[in-house]
C-alpha cells in the first residue's frame, strides 16, 4: 500500500505527541543521550530490530554516548509519512529502557 506524504501541518501537530523529535527539512529526527558507549550501542541493535520489523529505516549514528537517528519515507519520494510517525514512536517506547534521554 502506497503511503502518503504528510503535511508540514499534519507534522507538526504530531510531534506534539513526540517530545525530542523534530522536523529538520524533510526528515524526523532525534539524538539521545546514554550512560554509556555500550549502552549506545545496545539501543543502536534494538532500534534496527524495530527497523527490520517495521520494514523501515532511519539513518542511525552511534556516538560516544549518542544515538542520532534520521528519518523519511524514501518511497514517498522523501517525503514524511505515517511510517516515520510509527517509528518514532517504537524508538520512543524502548528508549527508557536504556536509560536513553
Ligand atoms: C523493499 C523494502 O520494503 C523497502 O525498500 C523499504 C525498506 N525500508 C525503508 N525505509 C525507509 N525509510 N523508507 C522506505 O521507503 C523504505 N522502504
Amino acid at each position: 500500500m502506497p503511503v502518503e506524504p504528510l503535511s508540514r501541518t499534519e507534522i507538526e501537530s504530531r510531534l506534539a505527541e513526540l517530545p525530542g523529535w523534530t522536523l529538520d527539512g524533510d526528515r524526523l529526527t532525534r539524538a539521545y543521550r546514554l550512560d554509556s558507549h555500550i549502552a549506545a550501542a545496545a539501543m543502536v541493535v534494538h532500534v534496527a530490530r524495530v527497523q527490520d520489523e517495521l520494514d523501515h529505516h532511519s539513518d542511525l549514528t552511534l556516538g560516544y554516548h549518542t544515538v542520532s537517528l534520521s528519518v523519511h519515507t524514501h518511497s514517498a519520494g522523501g517525503a514524511v509519512t505515517e511510517k516515520d510517525l510509527e517509528l518514532a514512536r517504537r524508538v520512543e517506547d524502548l528508549a527508557p529502557a536504556h536509560g536513553a534521554h
